[in-house]
């Protein structure tokens, strides 16, 4: 069920291309690192691979077809900033539970707590969000998850802690994952082998 970018190009000005012949497969249960300096592409890759925008060459397969722009997304994207993600206008509750009913364990092991279920977006902080977007991620029949610099605005011990958590989960269920950051040291540090956007 590998996840596979073949030939992928994309511009946002036509015949102004910031991606070109990008050739990359990613195993399940895999995770790929993907690194590269600011502007070089990197998020609009993990946009065109998990589905959320067309490549404008080349294509996009899972497990040998041409992956769909359906209503339940087996290649999961999330972003730096989960307020992008999240409903305002939702209790955290509801977020959570949009798409599945996560377990009690799952909850416990990225430490959401009781008290935040009944709490507006507004009333938590960015970390606390990016939790239940992890969780949210995490839904029973998720082949990949694109985690687009998903940890840069938390400390180094929560962001190591829901690495593990996170990353434990992906192992068990073979969840191939894809970990987008400019940070080298982490990049080296959680993934199998690193794929590197553009020239530097
Ligand atoms: N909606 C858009 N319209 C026009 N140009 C865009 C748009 N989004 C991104 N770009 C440009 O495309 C290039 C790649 O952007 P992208 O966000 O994919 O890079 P990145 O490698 O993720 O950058 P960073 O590490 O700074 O987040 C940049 O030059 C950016 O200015």
């Amino acid at each position: 069920m590998a996840l596979v970018g073949e030939n992928l190009g994309y511009y946002y000005r036509k015949d102004s291309w910031i991606l070109q012949d990008i050739n990359i497969t990613i195993a399940p249960g895999e995770v790929l690192g993907l690194s590269g300096y600011s502007g070089c592409g990197k998020t609009t890759l993990a946009r065109m691979l998990a589905g959320y925008v067309p490549p404008r060459a080349g294509r996009i397969i899972l497990d040998g077809r041409p992956l769909l722009r359906g209503s339940f997304r087996p290649v999961q994207l999330i972003y730096q900033h989960p307020e992008k993600a999240i409903n305002p206008k939702w209790r955290m509750k509801d977020v959570l539970n949009e798409s599945y009913t996560p377990s009690p364990e799952i909850l416990e092991a990225f430490e959401i707590r009781k008290e935040w279920l009944d709490r507006w977006p507004l009333e938590l902080s960015g970390g606390e969000k990016q939790r239940f977007c992890i969780v949210r991620a995490l839904h029973p029949d998720t082949k990949y998850i694109i985690a687009d610099e998903m940890t840069t605005m938390l400390d180094a011990i929560t962001q190591a802690q829901i690495w593990h958590a996170f990353l434990n989960i992906c192992q068990s269920r073979a969840i191939g994952v894809v970990v987008v950051s400019h940070e080298q040291s982490l990049l080296n540090r959680l993934c199998d082998r690193v794929y590197k956007v553009g020239l530097d």
